[in-house]
């Protein structure tokens, strides 16, 4: 649990030695006290990647904006990196996106319910009029945009100036069975996650659970994963296996693999909201 009153502090820049003396300096300079920190160096890519949950300890020197003003000015002058720090309470607005299927946005709704994820659901976008009665019963906004090959720019203009009106953080396809443009994925690059019912990257497109079945696979999956215009193959942030065996047939396999799709979104989002995930290239970065 975090304390009363927290901060998350997050890092993304060249490794260099030097940086994690700067950032916990500067913090514990200023009347901060360091709960966590995570970090990691990729020789790879020769990146360095930090976490840091920190709390007033006494009288702090700033309060957040000028906190702000002056990491700027000190360890991200210093150590160009990108950064970030947010209220670890902010509750993040999160836009959810679904088709026909239920079960994910089913589960989503639920931990949202009881405060398992903490967020604020702005809308539910739908293709589709189905979910909505189970929408309203949560008692949040159902907005049906229909949409056809001839009118997916329309749509997607409408779903874009709901995104800015609400001012979504976070959108979540939660079975959204619609491609997004290469635009729209654009737009979204970072804050935009899909659940897709394979163990990637076996199984891409459609109909996976078909596919693994004639395969006779042992093991059946869920990704999550943000959203780009390379369908089904963008960074990975969670993914839940699960064993099967030749009794089972493809219908067998799709109800299994529901409770996987639940459980990876479900802990994707989290990560997300939490600012446990960085994006690493076309990998991930998660500070569990
Ligand atoms: N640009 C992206 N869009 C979407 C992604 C993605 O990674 N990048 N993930 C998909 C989800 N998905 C698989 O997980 C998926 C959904 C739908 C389709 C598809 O071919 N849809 C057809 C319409 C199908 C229908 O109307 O029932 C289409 O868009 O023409 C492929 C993969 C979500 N979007």
């Amino acid at each position: 649990m975090n304390p009363a009153e927290a901060y998350v502090l997050t890092v993304t820049c060249k490794s260099e030695r030097g940086q994690v003396a700067e950032i916990s300096g500067f913090l514990a300079q200023h009347g901060y006290y360091i709960n966590e920190l995570a970090q990691f160096d990729d020789e790879d890519s020769n990146r360095f990647f930090a976490r840091c949950l920190f709390r007033p300890d006494g009288a702090p020197t700033f309060g957040l904006e000028a906190l702000r003003e002056a990491f700027a000015a000190g360890p991200a002058t210093r150590f160009p990196m990108e950064w970030a720090i947010h209220d670890a309470h902010r509750r993040m607005r999160v836009l959810i996106m679904v088709s026909k299927f239920d079960h994910c946005l089913n589960d989503l709704l639920y931990r949202h319910r009881t405060g398992e994820l903490r967020m604020d659901v702005t809308a539910v976008v739908s293709n589709h009029p189905d979910l909505e009665p189970l929408v309203r019963w949560h008692g949040l906004p159902y907005v049906h945009l229909p949409i056809t090959p001839a009118t997916k720019a329309e749509q997607e203009a409408k779903l874009w100036a709901l995104i800015e009106e609400t001012r979504s953080e976070l959108v979540v396809l939660a079975r959204y069975m619609q491609v997004l443009s290469d635009e729209l994925c654009e737009r979204l690059r970072g804050r935009a996650i899909n659940i897709h019912h394979s163990f990637l990257p076996g199984f891409k497109g459609a109909k996976p659970y078909h596919r693994a079945y004639e395969r006779g696979v042992k093991l059946i999956g869920a990704t999550a994963h943000y959203v780009t215009a390379d369908l089904d193959e963008g960074p990975i942030i969670e993914q839940v296996v699960e064993r099967v065996d030749h009794t089972l047939k493809p219908e067998d396999l799709v109800a299994v693999g529901r409770d996987s799709e639940n459980l990876a979104l479900a802990r994707a989002v989290r990560l997300h909201l939490e600012h446990r995930v960085f994006i690493n290239g076309n990998r991930t970065v998660v500070f569990r």
